[in-house]
């Protein structure tokens, strides 16, 4: 079987609190003998699956498969990039979800296990999505810029995700993410920020936090951005305003639910170019890394990246 025509898995051995590497033996004999041959590569620390998704895309493979958690998956997606464009237009992404938090697969509306992804694989359903890309300071200072297929977003998040990942996952994504999402709330200042949206400034002021949305959920479970389309061209700028500590964890059970839009102080918009600055340090969060804060320039990229599921 030629290159062009074979999956390549790029798997994260330490996602899922280190099982992705016990159990990728046995899934790998699965899908074998379902019909699936499969080549596949480590990673050796963060940031390597970015440079082997573009290695292989570059050595002719066009069916990459991403075996990991929300982070692997956003570190694939970054390497089907090169010099600001696709690698290959052709190339294709299939998600293989064995992490902690699996927000992006909740948006694609894809279970977890084996079973429902070699349905995906069998059925060959395909969709164009749409992809985010934002410029942001790095921790050092530095600008730079990064892919995302879910949610980035500014604040309090960043809080949490910077906290979270430090800790293990042990309890699972739901439980770590509410639990540092807790702690967040309780100790975390609402911030000034400016934002705005395809040229208008919509929003300045004291607020929480600014979610950028491709898709639907982000902290393990929360349906933050319930409108959000993968594919409808447009982001869902989600604003939650200036919320004290204690109105905010009266609404959490609204925000898992998605029922949080009408709360007087959270506003949603739609739109394609975001900027966002603000007057303190203001920490990013996209696809729940890490990587840096505002100031922030948003583009979105429609319809560019073919996804099975
Ligand atoms: N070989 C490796 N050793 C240690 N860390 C790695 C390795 N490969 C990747 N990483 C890093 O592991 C981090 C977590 O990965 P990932 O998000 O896929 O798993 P998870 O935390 O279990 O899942 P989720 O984000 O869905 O909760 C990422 O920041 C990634 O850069």
């Amino acid at each position: 079987m030629l290159k062009q025509d074979r999956w390549f898995a790029v798997i994260n051995p330490h996602s899922a609190n280190g099982s992705t590497r016990k159990r990728w033996p046995e899934y790998l004999k699965r899908l074998g003998e379902e019909g699936y041959p499969i080549d596949f590569e480590y990673t050796t620390g963060p940031g390597d699956a970015t440079h082997i998704t573009k290695r292989i895309l570059k050595e002719g493979y066009r069916k990459v498969i991403s075996v990991g958690g929300d982070g692997t998956m956003n570190e694939v997606v970054n390497g089907f990039f090169s010099d600001g464009q696709l690698i290959n237009p052709e190339a294709e992404l299939a998600i293989f979800s064995h992490g902690t938090g699996s927000d992006l697969i909740r948006s694609l509306q894809i279970s977890k296990g084996i079973d429902p992804f070699l349905e995906i694989l069998r059925q060959g359903r395909k969709r164009t999505v749409d992809v985010g890309e934002v410029l942001f300071h790095d921790n050092f200072g530095q600008q730079t810029h990064r892919y995302f297929l879910n949610v980035a977003d500014v604040g309090l998040g960043g809080e949490t995700v910077a906290r979270v990942n430090q800790q293990s996952k042990l309890l699972g994504g739901k439980l770590s993410f509410l639990m540092g999402s807790i702690l967040s709330i309780l100790r975390y200042h609402n911030k000034v920020m400016f934002c705005e949206i395809d040229g208008k400034l919509i929003f300045e002021g004291r607020l929480n936090s600014i979610m950028v949305a491709n898709g639907r959920y982000i902290g393990g479970g929360m349906m933050i951005a319930p409108q959000a389309e993968l594919d409808d061209g447009l982001f869902d700028i989600v604003i939650l305003g200036d919320f004290s500590a204690l109105t905010l964890l009266r609404h959490l059970p609204k925000i898992y639910q998605g029922t949080h839009l009408k709360i007087p102080g959270v506003k949603v918009y739609r739109g394609r170019f975001v900027v966002i600055t603000s007057t303190e340090k203001a920490l990013l969060d996209i696809d729940g890394e890490q990587p840096g804060q505002a100031p922030l320039t948003f583009g979105l990229l429609p319809k560019i990246l073919r996804v099975w599921g």
